[in-house]
């Protein structure tokens, strides 16, 4: 792979755990044994690179992993396994993220611009542009809850265009604008593009990925399909549309539960052990590759799951702290509670006993 990238992605995966109900999440928590809560591998190991300055547009199905991964490269989510290396500010464009619904939009405004590291001074030198970009008119003052996608996406757009990031990551943003806005969208995304600003765009439009985008990513059912120029992969991509349309009702449903399925055995430590010796084909002489791909895999990747231990842990110090509660609560001091654990239950028996025991004395 290249060494000038803005971007890269390697060998990165996401899994989710399909828990049926919170209580199922807690138990699991709560649980020592492995539980046998069902995963999904909403991505399988996705390696790609964007050049500074590149427009490269991300395709698939719904539910193929195109906003799983924009949301990793915007940091919005943690990845499983695998690097991934962004050089510079992101700012993503989703119909309504990072949008509070509680916030009026000229809140909304003022506090995404904070997040991104812009001056109270800046924001407001930058206000007007936004507002009559985004050009909702009074709705500007009303709790972003109350807006239409279109409004959210107009609102959000116009703040991700104006708080100037290197990399502008769009995320089926422009699909819910009229064509007014499409069209001052698209303006906007070339003058992007001119500055050699890099841009990832996501969208079912394969007419706007053809106008937009220099390369572009076919993401299938959680694996990258094919990544290259854009007449060629949209061009295999329809393909596939056209032939999946072919098929009848059954074979349709029959592809997709093949596909989950998939998506739902995906074994992690079988993908590292392919890499891995893939590595060591290409480095015969290399003998710590397989410590190298660990680190690859699992180096940059903050743990979303406890380790039994640590739950073990948690749990005490969870029961201890209810514990000092109650006795607190009781009324009665520790050694008591300790000797007669019956008292942090039923507080009034120990008064009525302790009543007794003056009255034979
Ligand atoms: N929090 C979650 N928990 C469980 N599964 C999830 C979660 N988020 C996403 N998924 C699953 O991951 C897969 C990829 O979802 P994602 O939203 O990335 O697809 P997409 O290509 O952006 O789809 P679309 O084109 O419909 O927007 C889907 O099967 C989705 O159901």
């Amino acid at each position: 792979m290249d060494n000038a990238y803005k971007i890269k992605v390697q060998n990165v995966t996401k899994e989710y755990d399909l828990y049926k109900s919170q209580s199922e999440k807690l138990r699991s928590f709560f649980s020592l044994r492995n539980s046998k809560v069902p995963h999904f591998w909403s991505l399988m190991g996705i390696s790609l690179e964007v050049k500074p300055g590149e427009t490269l547009g991300l395709i698939g199905v719904n539910g193929s992993g195109k906003s799983t991964l924009s949301n990793i490269i915007s940091g919005i989510i943690p990845q499983t396994t695998g690097v991934v290396d962004v050089r510079g500010d992101t700012s993503i464009i989703a119909i309504g993220a990072g949008l509070r619904g509680n916030l009026t939009g000229l809140e909304n405004i003022r506090l995404k611009a904070l997040m991104q590291g812009l001056t109270n001074p800046e924001i407001d030198a930058l206000m007007d542009d936004i507002v009559s970009f985004a050009d909702i008119g009074d709705f500007l003052y009303q709790p972003v809850k109350s807006y239409s996608s279109g409004m959210k996406s107009r609102l959000g757009f116009s703040i991700a265009v104006h708080v100037n990031p290197d990399i502008l990551i769009i995320d089926e943003a422009l699909s819910v604008g009229d064509d007014t806005f499409y069209q001052k969208c698209v303006d906007k995304i070339a003058e992007f593009k001119d500055e050699g600003k890099t841009i990832i765009f996501v969208s079912h439009s394969l007419k706007q990925i053809e106008i937009l985008c220099d390369r572009v990513a076919w993401i299938h059912y959680g694996t990258l399909k094919e990544i290259g120029d854009t007449a060629s992969v949209v061009k295999d991509y329809r393909g596939f549309t056209k032939w999946f349309k072919a098929q009848t009702k059954k074979e349709k449903k029959h592809f997709q539960r093949q596909m989950k399925a998939n998506q739902k055995a995906f074994d992690i430590d079988a993908y590292q052990k392919e890499v891995t010796d893939e590595r060591q084909k290409a480095e015969p002489d290399n003998a710590n590759v397989a410590s190298e791909v660990k680190k690859d895999f699992y180096g940059s990747v903050i743990s979303e799951k406890m380790s039994v231990g640590n739950r073990i842990l948690t749990t005490a110090v969870g029961i201890l702290f209810v514990l000092v509660c109650l006795v607190n609560v009781s009324g009665h001091s520790v050694g008591d509670v300790i000797q007669h654990p019956s008292n942090l239950v039923h507080p009034e028996t120990v008064l009525h006993d302790a009543n007794a025991t003056n009255t034979v004395k």
